[in-house]
């Protein structure tokens, strides 16, 4: 297409110079930097299959789909330190790994960070400037290249079936008895693809978690150690995901191998009879399931993990598996497994009793007042959500169980505070449907990038000033920290759907409702155009995003009954047990560290009110208008007997009270500030404490006083962001 030009506008158009057009190989070399000369840089040069591109010490990969002849050993020999100026090299991962060998021999800690949406690249130019690390920091002795390529597998292209065979490992373990360090760090990737990675509609091969690897560097430049840290995996995939996706490869791997002999006691079945995989595909194109799962015997083998420690982990898998397949008996309200086969299965797999799993599921046990405890039969979708929840908790745990004992096997002898990381998260993600697992990724990405900003940003115009350069123009940037507050901060939307869970009566309809009406006139919302719709868009950095809220409330409560922490410390599995003792340990030690830190506000502002001024407890009962207009004092007295209380203080005027009624745990955020802001959760007895916070995040507003009277009379209430 041919645009026309009036004459008389032609000197208002930037002029072009030949380097613009030639595609440079680092942007700082462009005469005239704007957006359209760095695209067309980037453009020519991905044409020509040169992928990389730097500006300055950052460096742009744009992912090519194909594979290139530019990871081999002799190439990445080129880079290593000394070898040949960087200058004279083109631009590659490689080089940004010389960067940082540079930094750390001047015993600085060095950091990748790697950004970008879902199937840019991210994870294997994680690897490959990590194999860079490797080989630069440490000897090659126990590894031999079994060819030059990277370990990835091609995506689909576009019209294609593509399948396209997975690649080649990069390096093979010559003697699994005695792998190096970096043997052991190149192998942890098999293993947490496996277990992590699943296929999505945009990436056939989706790190569907993030990942902080930090190497430990000695002085004398040699790799001490390694840890892993990973964030956020995507549970809810195990249970459910788009027909166009796929579950978690590990699952596929082994329904693949389920002919080899010693994987026979595990009985494993075609795709078709799992619930938990049907709905979705079953094959990823270009991954190949049965060889990734010699790859990843042969990565547990280099890191040393036995042979019936990997059958547990096996069976811990299936058994996830199988616990999708346990039904119920449709017709009934209450819920009621139907037979014993699927539960056998399960309990065999995990180490369960039959009963004791069954009981789980079925049965609710409430505690009562006076310390009785009530069995009663779940409601039937309440047995369901059990069972799923179960399941997810049971990979998720087993996920981050797996990388504790890969950092163990990787843990440094020794300590040095140099390190080399890199951090690989999953890619801003806009699907046509996008729940509550791509808000929490994009959030991260968005996170990602304002740290972006502000370090990077930030440091060249400090090292300018330095250096007493005049920028000359003022720098601007798209600044992202207004979205970051609105998702993550005080009373932004996260916040408000963990408030939203503990109401009784929220549906994902009232949440909507309430973002809408707190956050609706941020211009980086956009409202739904139908009214009552259960979504609402966010203009993030990279692109608009529309959520569908459906079930972030159920998704974000993943409460489990106290029978299931009994179930796992109970299983004849050590892996699972061991699971049930860190669960139990964690709770334990949240709890304790609430307290401590309740504890510890509660010392510092308690605040003892005169008997006379505490409003009386009502009950669960119904109150007339007359006993509404005293409640309705007490509550006013109560708050100018707090306010005084504060000013006495030296406190601010807003304050969150915490109050105790006998075990359940009462907080009431008020405000003294006249009118305005939300009220908190509140319960008053004959022994009402009073307790004041500083930080309080809401003031009690005149409209909430309706919400607390309400919460009076009903002996508790739950007044936040109503
Ligand atoms: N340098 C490369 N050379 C050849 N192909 C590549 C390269 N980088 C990526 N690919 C191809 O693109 C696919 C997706 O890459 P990758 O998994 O690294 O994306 P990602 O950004 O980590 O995505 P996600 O956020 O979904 O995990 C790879 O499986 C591979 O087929």
């Amino acid at each position: 297409m041919q645009a026309t030009i009036q004459a008389s506008a032609l000197g208002e158009l930037p002029k072009v110079h030949d380097a613009q057009l030639a595609g440079v190989g680092n942007i700082c070399e462009l005469v005239v930097v704007d957006n359209a000369a760095v695209l067309h840089s980037v453009r020519t040069r991905y044409k020509r299959s040169d992928i990389y591109t730097f500006v300055s010490r950052m460096l742009i990969a744009v992912n090519p789909f194909k594979e290139l002849p530019i990871y081999s050993k002799d190439n990445l020999l080129r880079y290593l330190p000394g070898a040949n100026d960087i200058m004279d090299l083109p631009p590659h991962v490689y080089g940004l790994g010389l960067h940082a060998v540079k930094g750390q021999k001047r015993g600085k800690s060095q950091v990748v960070l790697i950004s970008g949406e879902s199937g840019a690249g991210k994870t294997e130019s994680a690897k490959l400037v990590m194999s860079y690390i490797s080989e630069a920091l440490g000897s090659s002795r126990h590894m031999q290249r079994r060819e030059s390529r990277p370990r990835y597998s091609i995506a689909p292209e576009p019209g294609t079936d593509g399948l396209a065979k997975r690649r080649q490992s990069r390096y093979s373990v010559v003697d699994p008895k005695m792998p190096s360090i970096q043997d052991k760090i190149i192998q942890t990737n098999p293993i947490l693809e496996a277990f992590g990675n699943a296929m999505t509609v945009r990436n056939n091969n989706s790190s569907r978690f993030g990942k902080w690897t930090q190497m430990m560097i000695s002085p004398n430049m040699s790799i001490q150690g390694c840890s892993v840290t990973d964030y956020l995996l995507e549970v809810t995939r195990v249970c459910s995901r788009g027909e166009k996706e796929r579950n978690y490869h590990i699952f596929f791997q082994l329904l693949q191998a389920r002919g080899e002999e010693e994987l026979k006691c595990l009985d494993i079945q075609p795709p078709e009879a799992y619930s938990y995989l049907r709905g979705s595909q079953f094959v990823a194109p270009g991954i190949d399931d049965a060889r990734c799962f010699t790859e990843v015997k042969e990565a547990f083998l280099a890191l040393e993990f036995a042979w019936e420690v990997q059958m547990e982990i096996f069976k811990v898998v299936m058994g996830v598996l199988a616990l999708g397949n346990i039904e119920f008996t449709e017709a009934a309200e209450e819920a009621e497994i139907k037979g014993h086969d699927a539960l056998l299965k399960v309990g065999g797999f995990l180490g369960f009793s039959e009963e004791a799993l069954r009981s789980m599921i079925e049965v609710q046990k409430l505690k009562m007042p006076g310390g009785e405890v009530v069995h009663r039969k779940r409601p039937l979708d309440q047995a369901k959500a059990v069972r799923d929840a179960f399941a997810r908790l049971l990979y998720g745990r087993t996920f981050k169980w797996l990388i504790e004992k890969i950092n163990a096997k990787l843990a440094q002898a020794g300590t040095t505070p140099v390190f080399f990381g890199v951090l690989d998260i999953a890619g801003f993600e806009s699907f046509e449907h996008n729940s509550l697992e791509q808000l929490f990724i994009n959030l991260s990405n968005e996170l990602l990038q304002k740290h972006f900003n502000e370090f990077f940003f930030r440091m060249e115009l400090e090292e300018y000033e330095a250096e007493g350069v005049s920028v000359g123009v003022e720098v601007q940037y798209q600044d992202n920290s207004d979205i970051v507050e609105m998702i993550n901060g005080k009373g932004g939307i996260l916040s408000m759907l963990d408030d939203e869970v503990l109401i009784p009566k929220a549906t994902d309809q009232t949440f909507v409702s309430k973002v809408i009406r707190t956050h609706g006139n941020n211009p980086r919302i956009v409202k739904s155009k139908m009214g009552g719709a259960v979504k609402f868009g966010i203009k993030h950095f990279a692109g608009e995003v529309t959520y569908d809220v459906s079930g972030f409330l159920e998704k974000n409560m993943a409460k489990l009954p106290d029978e299931a922490l009994e179930l796992l410390k109970s299983s004849s599995c050590s892996l699972i047990e061991e699971i049930g003792v860190r669960v139990a340990t964690e709770a334990q030690e949240a709890e304790s560290g609430n307290r401590a830190r309740k504890a510890e506000v509660l010392e510092r502002y308690r605040l003892l009110l005169p008997r006379a001024e505490w409003p009386k407890f009502i009950g669960r009962r119904q109150v007339n208008d007359e006993e509404k207009l005293k409640i309705m004092i007490d509550v006013l007295c109560l708050q100018q007997a707090l306010r005084q209380r504060l000013t006495e203080m030296g406190l601010d005027e807003n304050g969150l009270a915490l109050g105790k009624l006998g075990k359940v745990p009462v907080m009431c955020c008020m405000g003294f500030n006249g009118i305005q802001g939300r009220a908190g959760v509140l319960r008053f007895d004959g022994a009402l404490e009073i307790h004041l916070r500083r930080d309080a995040d809401s003031a009690l507003g005149s409209r909430d006083l309706d919400f607390l009277l309400s919460a009076m009379v009903q002996g508790i209430g739950i007044l936040r962001g109503t």
